[in-house]
């Protein structure tokens, strides 16, 4: 059984922020150098924005590096919902404006279809991501495993190759409320870096908690029982 990460705790958002953002492109610019390409995956939702901001920043061969998502809700861009809005308005500016989005929305499909087309879509990217980004919800989800869901079991099959399931909402109200789009566990146990930004004090109790889980049900203990080399970043500050 693989350890339980240890939290490095950052007294800042922005030093939290800085240092995520620092390692993410210590490891593209690596991928850059070592194989002439690159690919970063990351999630939507409220914490990921001030690290994009820093990436976008940061001076690395962008045009050489593909970004897409760990996690997609199964609206169009034009939703406030979307999380590649995030990505395009946040991320894709600056001199990262270069940078290659791979989208895992298709619209005018099912959301299992749509998850096909993105699954071709990333391994036609090579199948692995050089570094993820992960954020964490006060359910314990990460990407889009979510408790209770009919695919969470699937997703967390380590044996499985590396690919993108549709997720349906939840019943009765039960998260998530919207049909998702996810990548599974595979796809984090081939990445080359995955780092988990954690902002509260709420959600660092829920990480540890998960830590000790069941990992056929609970995404955070899959990860460790996995072997994935979590880096987790917290600051209590939000
Ligand atoms: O589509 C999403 O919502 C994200 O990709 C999701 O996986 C997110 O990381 C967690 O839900 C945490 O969300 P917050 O950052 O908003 O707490």
């Amino acid at each position: 059984m693989s350890e339980t990460p240890v939290i490095e705790t950052f007294p800042t958002v922005d030093a939290w922020a800085e240092a995520i953002a620092a390692r993410l492109s210590e490891t593209l610019g690596a991928a850059v150098r070592d194989n002439g390409r690159a690919v970063f995956a990351g999630p939507g939702g409220t914490t990921p924005a001030p690290v994009y901001r820093r990436l976008a920043a940061t001076d690395l061969d962008w045009a050489k590096i593909a970004v897409t998502l760990v996690d997609e809700r199964y609206v169009p861009e034009t939703s406030p919902e979307s999380n590649a809005r995030l990505i395009r308005d946040v991320l894709l500016q600056d001199k990262a404006a270069a940078g290659r989005f791979i989208p895992l929305y298709t619209p005018e499909v099912t959301v299992d279809r749509a998850a096909i087309v993105a699954a071709h879509a990333l391994a036609a990217e090579g199948g692995r991501f050089d570094a993820v980004l992960l954020g964490m919800g006060e359910d314990g989800h990460i990407c889009s495993m979510f408790p209770d869901s009919p695919t969470l079991k699937t997703l967390l099959t380590p044996t499985l190759k590396p690919t993108v399931l549709g997720v349906p909402h939840g019943r009765d109200g039960a998260a998530p409320t919207l049909e998702r789009l996810s990548i599974n566990l595979a796809y984090l146990m081939s990445a080359g870096r995955v780092i988990l930004g954690l902002k509260g004090a709420a959600k660092r109790r829920v990480f540890e908690e998960q830590a000790k889980g069941d990992p056929k049900i609970q995404p955070i203990a899959a990860l460790i029982a996995a072997g994935v080399p979590l880096e987790v970043l917290y600051t209590e500050a939000s």
